[in-house]
């Protein structure tokens, strides 16, 4: 690693001291590689009997429950399970943040900085399909990616905006149960993955991103419920944008206090020592003392590129009282609750009106029976909450949470599961429906093994032909319409069945290149 900026170098020689020989050689070490598999598709034991990545050649990551090691050689993101959504790859310290927001069914969950999208369909697969999970990023573009990620891991309750924190405030007022902010920042931990971040780095990248920092912190108090917990995570190693972004948080927050993570696995405690001594001053050595329980992720202690967590808890109190909380002494919360319950929501009649300013003229067939009747004829009984609603945009068709408040102001990318459109009354499914079903959930599918050559096919948008005989077709149902299209039995797109012939309808940027 011959670029890492001199500047950098010298200030971690003077943060770490003694140490920093052995951080040092990190950047020698080769980099690691980290999957995360889908626990919306299948478990470990699923994997190992069908992925050739499944058995010996991987080993888990110690801090991520479904995270894994595998070998630059493996190639999964090649691998027709990637298309299937079995999988997502991330840097394994990255899977830290998500396991720290204890995110359990039922929650409404807040990804705030999420493009493109690894920690929320690592909060997808907390869910569970129960709860809500908003995944917001204030890049257009990016969001594009995170839709698609959403998609690709079959994720049945997010919704995605493009929205800037101040913009969600209004409508999401002590709301969430649980945010994260995965934040935008200098990068110094990603320089051994990918070098234009060393190369991009300057002195000033840390004031920029600390700013950033701020500005979305500002707005994540006020929606997040009392009691709730917020996880803040950088890839970067500098006291800045980790330990005194935080002690400035806490100064303006009396109502948040430190919820200590125990340090394991190679984990390092924070380093209160290193936040500025105005800040330490003002914070009282209880609270500054206590940044000790957020952590680090070092690449010279551990298999991982480095990252910063802070997991911190709002006070149950509505009104915080000023002055300091200190809620570490209270009893945690029952973690082997099943999914959480609330009060009953007011079921919404079923809303069928476009979610925001709907500009396109009036269509003869209402989307949502377009919907209906698709559903009857093509699929099966499919399990989704009572309390969804289904909702349109024009001819877009999504399935969305009923307790989702008012979205008429924000810019929202999807509002929920994506179903299809409905042009002209004629449904046509969506990419994002066939992830988000299982084989049993359709009238008609067909599977082959994910090594066929059938699957190579499919994947680079071919037509195929294929006997009637090998169609799983429902009872009473015809063979011709739409067949989801599964390889090992996971769904990964739609194709047209007429007359011997599958006609391909996997959209151009899904196909394999
Ligand atoms: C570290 S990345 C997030 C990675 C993501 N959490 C994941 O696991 O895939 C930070 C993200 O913050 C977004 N971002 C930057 N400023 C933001 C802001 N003011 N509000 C929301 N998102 C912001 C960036 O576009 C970027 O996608």
């Amino acid at each position: 690693m011959g670029n890492i900026p001199a500047k950098f170098l010298e200030k971690m020689q003077k943060l770490l001291e003694s140490e920093f020989d052995n951080f040092m050689s990190s950047y020698d070490a080769p980099r690691v590689y980290g999957l995360r598999i889908n626990p919306l598709k299948l478990d470990r034991e699923q994997w190992r009997r069908i992925s050739p990545l499944g058995g010996e050649s991987v080993r888990p990551v110690p801090w991520a429950k479904e995270g894994y090691y595998y070998k630059e050689g493996d190639r999964p993101g090649k691998h027709p399970h990637y298309h299937a959504g079995l999988y997502y790859i991330q840097e394994p310290s990255a899977m830290l943040p998500v396991e720290l927001l204890d995110v359990r069914p039922g929650h409404r969950v807040l990804d705030l900085c999420a493009a493109p999208g690894g920690k929320s369909t690592q909060i997808a697969g907390k869910l569970m399909g129960e709860g809500v999970l908003i995944s917001n990023d204030n890049s257009a573009e990016r969001t594009k990616a995170l839709a698609k990620n959403i998609a690709l891991a079959g994720v049945r309750n997010a919704a995605v905006f493009n929205e800037e924190p101040a913009a969600l405030v209004p409508a999401f007022r002590e709301w969430f149960d649980r945010i994260l902010v995965d934040a935008p920042c200098s990068g110094e931990g990603m320089f051994r993955k990918d070098e234009g971040m060393a190369a991009s780095w300057d002195s000033y990248s840390v004031e920029r991103c600390m700013e950033m920092q701020h500005d979305i912190l500002e707005h994540v108090a006020a929606m997040l419920a009392p009691g709730g917990l917020l996880v803040y995570s950088t890839c970067t190693f500098s006291p800045e944008e980790n330990e005194s972004q935080i002690a400035k948080f806490l100064l303006r927050h009396p109502e948040f206090a430190v919820e200590k993570v125990h340090p394991a696995g190679g984990i390092s405690q924070g380093r209160p020592e290193w936040i500025d001594a105005a800040a330490a001053g003002k914070l009282g050595e209880e609270r500054a003392h206590s940044l000790l329980g957020t952590v680090r992720l070092w690449p010279h202690l551990l298999e991982g590129e480095g990252h910063y967590a802070a997991v911190l808890r709002k006070s149950e109190e509505r009104e915080a009282a000023g002055g300091i909380l200190d809620i570490r002494e209270k009893a945690p919360e029952d973690v082997s609750a099943g999914p959480v319950k609330r009060k009953k929501d007011k079921k919404r009649a079923e809303d069928t009106r476009p979610v925001r300013g709907d500009k396109t003229p009036a269509i003869e067939v209402v989307p949502a029976d377009a919907w209906r009747k698709f559903a009857a004829e093509e699929l099966g009984l499919i399990h989704t909450l009572e309390t969804m609603n289904v909702v349109h945009y024009g001819s877009l068709v999504y399935l969305a949470s009923a307790q989702l408040p008012s979205l008429d102001r924000l810019r929202v990318v999807r509002p929920g599961w994506y179903l299809g459109d409905s042009k002209k009354g004629r449904f046509v499914p969506s990419q994002a429906l066939a992830m988000g079903l299982t084989r049993a959930e359709a009238k008609r599918s067909i599977s082959w093994r994910a090594e066929s050559d059938e699957i190579q096919r499919y994947l680079r948008g071919e037509t195929l032909f294929v006997d009637k005989g090998e169609l799983d077709i429902a009872d009473g149902a015809l063979a011709k319409g739409y067949v989801l299209v599964c390889a090992d039995g996971y769904p990964i797109g739609w194709g047209k069945y007429v007359d011997g012939m599958l006609k391909n309808e996997l959209p151009a940027g899904w196909r394999q290149q």
